[in-house]
């Protein structure tokens, strides 16, 4: 019963993504400038700012339960009067917000990211003091909206098909307690979990719901959450080697299928995710025939280019993603394996990590030669 409340609704799959909030609309102002003294030349204090500043530890969630009507104003800045001729500023009003939060506007342009414990940005300044500019008046500050959007910091982001095994898999390779259920859709928020290694090295890792067909069309869970692997340095992608049926009336989906459509739901999502380095873990090696399966299909698995064609046009994806590599492993009941995978994801995000700083260096020295080219030693 629970599985059908799951996915049936209205005839479509439609599960809503509860509880977790990883995007919030808040309300701020700065404070009024103080009032200025005419007849002392006296300029009111300043209007406070609001700052959101990003703490690890707090939540949108946590956030939205204390400041229930999500409306934050800064204190006015005090008139000026014959003992204080100077008014005193307002006081400021700092909001603690998780850290990877992007604040946009109303027109959804961004205005900053906080990625690191305690960065801050000022979000709504406080008006000017009355002074003679402004007949002594105080300025009001303009009330603003701004959206706090939530992205999760994780190196490696799991994308699959509900059911692949994505929550078991983080659960074997990482301490994290993510819920492990038979039926689709039990995942309904991200999880993120710590791959230790020997040498203190750690590597986070987060968990998405599952992504299916139509996602892009916000069918099962939609694929809205795929920003959180936005900033991920890796995709690791899991398939079920047994595939993927959501009910019996919808079509059975093979792995292959399966690896083909995240493609096609990346790409719909933002085709930019197609770049990122990317690995494939075929799960459940365990089960009856999963041995013969995988030998007929990892080949197509590797080559994703030479297979799209045989797909109709509307699950087909413009670009493949290319597979650093290809695992095939059993995330509940093959422990070496889950332990081989985790050590090739340090490789490959090292490997990955050297490019890019490789890449740094290449720009960097062209750009320092071009500088130092027309004032150097000329040859004639
Ligand atoms: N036989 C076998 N079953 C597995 C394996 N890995 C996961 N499962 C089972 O597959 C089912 C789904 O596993 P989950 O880890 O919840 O899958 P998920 O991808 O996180 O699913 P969603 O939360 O729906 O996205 C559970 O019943 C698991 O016990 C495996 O390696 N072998």
């Amino acid at each position: 019963m629970v599985f059908l409340s799951r996915i049936l609704h209205n005839g479509r799959v439609r599960v809503s993504y509860r509880k977790f909030i990883d995007s919030l609309r808040i309300y701020v102002r700065g404070g009024s400038g103080g009032m200025g003294f005419p007849k002392y030349g006296g300029i009111g204090g300043k209007g406070g700012s609001v700052i959101v500043v990003a703490a690890e530890g707090v939540t949108l969630k946590s956030l939205l339960d204390k400041n229930p009507t999500k409306r934050f104003v800064a204190g006015n800045g005090g008139n000026s009067h014959k003992n204080r001729i100077l008014g005193e500023p307002g006081a400021d009003i700092t909001i603690p917000v998780p850290v990877g939060i992007t604040v946009l506007n109303d027109f959804d342009q961004v205005l900053g990211e906080l990625n690191t414990d305690g960065s801050s940005l000022v979000v709504a300044y406080g008006g000017a003091g009355g002074n003679p500019l402004t007949q002594y008046s105080g300025q009001r500050a303009e009330p603003l909206s701004v959206k706090l959007d939530l992205k999760l910091i994780a190196d490696v982001g799991l994308v699959g098909f509900p059911n692949a095994g994505k929550s078991t898999l983080l659960r074997a390779i990482s301490r994290a307690k993510p819920e492990v259920a038979s039926y689709p859709f039990t995942t309904l928020r991200p999880n993120i979990g710590v791959l230790e290694y020997s040498d203190h090295r750690q590597i986070t890792m987060a968990d998405l719901p599952g992504l299916i067909e139509g996602a892009h069309m916000n069918i099962g869970m939609g694929h809205s959450f795929l920003k959180h692997v936005e900033r991920t340095k890796l995709l690791l992608l899991v398939a079920d080697i047994q595939g993927f049926q959501l009910g019996p009336q919808y079509p059975y989906r093979s792995c292959l299928d399966t690896v083909v459509l995240l493609n096609k739901e990346l790409e719909l999502y933002r085709d930019d995710l197609l770049d990122k380095p990317a690995m494939l873990v075929v799960n459940k090696m365990d089960v009856a025939e999963a041995q013969f399966k995988y030998d007929e299909v990892k080949d197509k698995l590797r080559y994703l280019a030479d297979v799209v064609g045989d797909y109709p046009e509307e699950l087909r994806p413009e670009r493949v993603l290319d597979f650093t590599e290809v695992m095939a492993i059993s995330a509940d009941t093959d422990p070496i394996g889950v332990e081989k995978l985790k050590h090739r994801i340090r490789e490959v995000l090292d490997f990955h990590a050297a490019l890019k700083q490789k890449d740094v260096e290449t720009s960097v020295i062209a750009t320092l030669r071009a500088q130092m080219a027309p004032k150097g030693p000329q040859m004639l």
